[in-house]
């Protein structure tokens, strides 16, 4: 799997005119494997195997068994299910190639969902680059001009873990974290970026500020709910 996906950047590298960057980009990938199974719908009563998504890394190839599931959307917000022939793999790219063009290739959006009644099996193997993903110099110009700051991969996907549970399946490059790399229109974003990410906290934080007041000035019942309340919200930070 790791040949192949030497061999798809390369085709990819060569295509833009880029290839002496190619080797050095190899020396500098480092690579995860993720298994996974997904059991018979029917049995867990759950369709779902993976809801949309863009991949965090620099390219995957996958490989699956016959169950289909892998959904890939297109450009025009269709999903388009995917037949997977006998010893087949799929090769898609993650953000990092999106930036490493500078927006030519998109990161393709995909989920499973998973609709026969059988186990279905993958196996993904993830590129990861070490240190910055940046444009090459040659593709900047009048005509095409930068979009992206250089991108740290690693840090990229760790601030996404770290907060998965605010920013959401649906986070990508795209969204929120263009907000930080785009070049342009970069004076608000911290500010932005702030609100975005904690908008939930603020939102909890309020609560519990409310209920600690109400204990403070009310007594009986209204007391005992403030401090549950509070309490509820103290668990959601
Ligand atoms: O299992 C699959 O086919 C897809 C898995 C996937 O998209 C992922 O782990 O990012
Ligand atoms: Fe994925």
């Amino acid at each position: 799997m790791e040949k192949l996906d030497h061999a798809v950047t390369r085709m990819v590298f060569e295509n833009y005119g880029e290839e002496k960057y190619h080797d050095d980009h190899i020396r500098s990938v480092v690579y995860l494997h993720k298994f996974s199974k997904y059991n018979d719908p029917e049995k867990t009563g759950m369709d779902v195997g993976i809801h949309g998504h863009t991949d965090k890394d620099f390219s995957t190839v996958l490989y699956q068994n016959h169950v289909k599931g892998l959904e890939i959307k297109s450009k025009d917000d269709e999903w388009i299910s995917f037949d997977p022939v006998p010893s087949s793999f799929i090769c898609m790219a993650g953000d990092g190639f999106k930036v490493w063009s500078d927006d030519g290739i998109h990161t393709c959006e995909h989920r499973v969902t998973l609709r026969e009644n059988d186990v279905r099996y993958s196996l993904a193997l993830f590129s990861y680059k070490e240190g910055e993903t940046c444009v090459p110099n040659e593709l900047v110009d009048k005509d095409h001009p930068l979009k992206y700051k250089p991108l740290h991969l690693l840090e990229y996907v760790q601030y996404f873990m770290k907060n998965y549970r605010t920013l959401g399946p649906n986070f990508s490059i795209k969204t929120l974290w263009c907000l930080i790399c785009r070049v342009r229109d970069s004076k608000s974003i911290p500010l932005l970026l702030f609100y975005l990410i904690n908008m939930r906290r603020v939102f909890y934080y309020s609560i519990f500020s409310v209920c600690l007041f109400s204990i403070c000035l009310c007594g009986g019942h209204h007391v005992i709910a403030s401090y549950l309340m509070s309490i509820a919200c103290w668990i959601q930070f």
